[in-house]
């Protein structure tokens, strides 16, 4: 290690990767208590309870920290400025929600699963993106990484974020601000949340907005369960309110055997595998990577957490 480059840690356990992300900018060290920066590769329930003064900054492997809110985390140490992984694993989410949003529109796992010829019943459920609208709730990093995956398709996006600032993005028809969301759901065909879980957006989706969709609309969660009431989603599904729901996340989760989700013909459920460790790896490595740079550069950091916001 040079004298002069900035010490970072990395915890619970380096990886050839992680090192390799820090070495870019930084220097590696083993011992907390000389570094100024530390890279946790592991949630919230193992991470240190103490940290030494002369840690600055903390970076996350999660891109979603509401576990980190629950205890308490951030509000223990008000002095450190920790980072998340928002916007690290985008591509690999973002393709989740297109397979599972293309699966229900073109009707595949009630096709798939009907085990015989049955064409005639099946052409009428069979619809296009071409044209469509789309609402992407919460049009974050996985949303505008959506939005960009979407362009081919043809469909007319409707992006609703916190601020409603104009995303500028072929096919983004309007972007709304979280305020005017109430009148989205009569106005879309089908809805992708990727709101971060917070006390505002617990049941983002229940009864009412259901009730507004349209019987072939498909509702796709890459984000967190707690974004839609599962009950009330059961009941839609059961009484075709809606056309489908392609859920990578479930409320409860691990979603448990029996659950009526898993026996919906209308349902996708996929075992919040959207960003699976060997893709996620080297991203999370990456994203690293940058925030190292920019730290040691003096430069604002990638996904800081707010935490006032939540998130
Ligand atoms: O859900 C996965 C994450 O928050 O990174």
């Amino acid at each position: 290690m040079s004298t002069t480059a900035t010490p970072i840690a990395i915890g619970p356990a380096a990886t050839p990767l992680l090192t390799r992300a820090v070495a870019d900018g930084g220097a590696t060290v083993a011992d907390l208590d000389r570094a100024r920066a530390l890279i946790w590769n592991s949630g919230p329930d193992d991470f240190p309870q103490e940290l030494p003064a002369g840690i600055e900054w903390v970076q996350l492997f999660s891109a979603g920290v509401e576990d980190w809110f629950s205890r308490n985390v951030f509000q223990r140490f008000p002095g450190v400025v920790f980072t998340s992984a928002a916007g690290a694993y985008s591509h690999s989410v973002a393709e989740h929600a297109l397979a599972m949003l293309l699966a229900g529109v073109r009707h595949l796992p009630q096709q798939t699963q009907a085990r015989s010829w049955r064409q005639s019943e099946f052409f009428p459920h069979i619809g296009t993106l071409r044209g469509a609208t789309i609402a992407i709730v919460g049009a974050g990093g996985i949303g505008r990484e959506l939005i960009a995956l979407l362009e081919p398709f043809g469909a007319r996006i409707i992006a609703v974020t916190r601020s409603g600032t104009p995303i500028v993005a072929p096919g983004v028809v309007e972007t709304l601000p979280a305020e005017r969301l109430p009148e989205v759901w009569s106005r879309t065909d089908h809805v992708v949340v990727g709101a971060p879980a917070t006390a505002a957006t617990r049941h983002l989706i229940g009864k009412e907005e259901l009730a507004q969709l349209k019987p072939t609309s498909w509702v796709i969660n890459i984000a967190r369960g707690s974004l839609i009431d599962t009950d009330a989603l059961v009941v839609a599904l059961r009484d075709g309110t809606i056309g489908g729901a392609g859920l990578d996340v479930t409320d409860p989760e691990p979603l448990p055997d029996g659950h009526p989700l898993w026996e919906l013909p209308n349902a996708v459920v996929t075992p919040h595998d959207s960003n699976p460790p060997q893709l996620r790896a080297g991203a999370y490595a990456a994203h690293v990577a940058n925030n190292v740079a920019r730290f040691v550069a003096g430069d604002e950091l990638e996904a800081r957490i707010d935490v006032t916001a939540g998130y």
